[in-house]
This record gives structure tokens, sequence and C-alpha cells, in this order.
């Protein structure tokens, strides 16, 4: 697969205030990428770089094989799609999509012919068809969505930034678009950047996700090895489906105020040493049950529970205070309730768990 971006050790403050800390990275063309990270993590700043509205200090970014760092935003044939969808509230939805074919500084289409072909082309695309002439004041917030995407797509962008576009969206709606905006990217076979904050998002989004951390790439990967393989702590913590331990490596155990674990052979290498274990890979038992061979044990006083629909996640405190979550899916089992202020025997497997130092 052919690159369609990329930055080399982009660096980019305001201020004090360091958002991109020199980053690395290398999207490939024709596919859907997410760009998750937390509040402040730099995304919203590393997608207005890559689209022109930011100047970078320092770094290069090239796209479609050129360097583009002095190329103005509507010549870099990159698309961007707002969070609010900044639509014309005076035009109907036909006249909005045709407004940046028409209106564009560089080979605006002029035959009105033309532009009314590559418009019902991507209203159909969209999956608006029937609602040309509707003012969109009156419209609904997915069709809205569709408006904002259908009047990047007709520009012919190379590549499209989407700074949280499900993010003004009801949740049955935002979950419903994600298909939709998989869907429509298929069909036009440009590369989307999608920012998010939603880990669920991402990862049933993405063919590649990247976290960003700090203003730097902390992993980029399939949703699979993102899940499976968090490559460090603040990467598995991000997830909030790990219960972490911070502590040590001593020989062939990891040590945590909670309690001491048998480690595997496989330690991933990272900067910050800890021991994660993911919330559905934990088994609840009575209190005084032994670990088998291989398994890891520890008790907790049940806390509560809480359903998420196909799922239960219960919180343990354990001896040293810190809460422990386990997820259990109600596919495999019928629901338990467990005794308040309990105590409970909390077993793994230990080569499920994955050992930072
Ligand atoms: N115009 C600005 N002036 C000063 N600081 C800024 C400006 N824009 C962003 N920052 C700072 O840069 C950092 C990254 O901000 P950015 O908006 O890129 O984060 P984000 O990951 O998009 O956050 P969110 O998910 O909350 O939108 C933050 O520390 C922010 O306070």
């Amino acid at each position: 697969m052919s690159t369609v971006l990329q930055l080399s050790n982009v660096v980019k403050s305001y201020g004090d205030a360091v958002a991109l800390a020199g980053i690395d990275l290398s999207l490939p063309d024709d596919s859907y990428v997410s760009l998750l990270g937390p509040s402040g993590a730099g995304k919203t700043t590393l997608l207005r770089v890559i689209a022109g509205f930011e100047a970078p200090e320092s770094g290069t970014i090239r796209f479609g094989g050129r360097e583009i760092g002095g190329v103005s935003p509507h010549e870099r044939g990159i698309g961007f799609v707002f969070q609010n969808f900044a639509l014309f509230p005076h035009l109907t939805v036909e006249k909005n999509i045709a407004f940046g074919l028409v209106n564009r500084d560089r080979n605006p289409v002029t035959d009105t012919e033309a532009v009314r072909r590559k418009v019902r082309d991507m209203i159909a695309l969209v999956g608006l068809t029937g609602l040309e002439g509707r003012a969109v004041t009156q419209i609904s917030g997915g069709q809205k969505q569709r408006v904002a995407l259908a009047r990047t797509l007709v520009t012919e962008p190379r590549m499209v930034l989407l700074d949280e576009p499900l993010g003004a969206l009801d949740a049955n709606l935002r979950t419903r678009m994600r298909s939709e905006l998989r869907a429509i990217r298929e069909r036009c076979g440009v590369t989307f950047l999608h920012v998010t904050g939603s880990e669920t998002e991402a990862l049933s989004m993405g063919d590649t996700v990247l976290v960003l951390d700090r203003g730097r790439i902390a992993q980029q990967a399939d949703a699979d090895t993102i899940y499976n393989r968090p490559v460090s702590p603040a990467v598995a913590r991000f997830f909030n489906c790990y219960n972490i331990f911070f502590g040590q490596v001593d020989a062939e155990r990891f040590v945590t105020p909670a309690g001491t674990f048998p480690i595997g052979p496989t330690v991933q290498k990272s900067d910050r040493q800890a021991y994660a274990i993911r919330y559905d890979r934990i088994a609840i038992r009575p209190a005084g049950t032994q670990a088998g061979d291989g398994e890891i044990g520890i008790e907790g006083t049940f806390l509560a529970s809480e359903y998420t629909g196909s799922a239960i996640t219960s919180f343990f405190t354990l001896d040293d205070g810190k809460v422990f979550e386990v997820e259990t899916h109600l596919s495999q089992a019928a629901p338990q309730s467990y005794e308040p202020h309990g105590r409970y025997g909390l077993i793994w497997k230990k080569d499920d768990a994955i050992v930072y130092a």
C-alpha cells in the first residue's frame, strides 16, 4: 500500500505549551485512520498543521510525495470536516455541496451541468437523494453530517481530515454513522483521518489507529494490536479496559503494593514498569479458591456491579485500597450476584497479563 502522508519530526508550540512534540508518522493511501488521544494531547493541532491552518516550527510534511510546508490550505488537496459541520444555513443541501466546487480559487467548475452532475453523484454517494432542495436548517443531525462530508468530497481531495465528526450527534446516531462513514470512504477511496476522543469509535472505525499522548504518537497499529498489545501503560490506561499495577520486576515476579505476581517470558519494553491485566480476563471465585497452574490469584472485597448491556463490570477493592475491575460477558454465563462487602478470589492466567519494564 502506498503512503499518502508522511510527517517527520513535526513540532508545534503555543507559547510555552508544546502541542506537538516531534510527530513522526506515515499514513497509507485508501484507508481509514482513527486518531485517538486524551483531551489536550494535540489531536486538533495535528489536523490543523496537516491542513495548513497552522505552520509547525520545525519538521516536514509530505503529501502525495511532495513537501507541502509552504503550500496554502486550499492548494493542498486535503479536505476538512468540522465537528459543528459549518454549513451555510441560508443555502439548500444542493447549494451547500456545490459551493466549494463553484467558488474555489483553483479550477472553479463553471459549467452548470458539470456542477449539477457532480453534486448529484455526491448526494447519491452519501445517501441524501431526495433532500437536494431542502434547507440545511430543516434536516437531521446525521443528514447535516452527510452534507458536510459531501461538500468536502465533491472537491475530490486525496485525503479528508475529520475533527470529531460524530461529536455533535446523539449516541444512537453516532453508532449508526460509524458504519456509514466507513462505507462512504470505501466508495470514494480516499484516506480519512478521523479524530476522536472515544476508544470504541477509534477501534471500530480505523483500519489503522493512532494514539497521541502529550504531543507524540504513542502507538500506531491496527485495532486488534492496539487493544490487545498496548505499547505502554499510558496507552493501556487510555483504553480503560486494563487493571494497571505500578511496581517493579524482581527476577521472575512483579512486585506491587497489592501483591507479587509471577511473570511469563514476555516483557514489553517501556519507560515505566507496570503490570496490566484486562478486565475481561479475570474470573471471580469464592474466597480461598487456590489459583491453578499458570494462574495468579488475589482477593478483593466486592463493591458494586454495573450493567453495560452485553456485559457486567464488577468493582472490587484490593487490600491496598486499589479498585480492581472485572468484566463478565453475559454470553459466557448467567449473571452472578455478589455479596456486598463479601470477599472473593480474583483469578487470571499468568500469560494473559502484559508486563512493562
Ligand atoms: N490557540 C492556542 N493557544 C494556546 N494553546 C493552545 C492553542 N491551541 C491548543 N493549545 C494547547 O495545545 C495543546 C494541544 O491542544 P489540542 O487542541 O490540539 O488538543 P486536543 O487533543 O485536540 O484536545 P481536545 O480533545 O480537548 O480537543 C493543549 O495543551 C492546548 O491547551
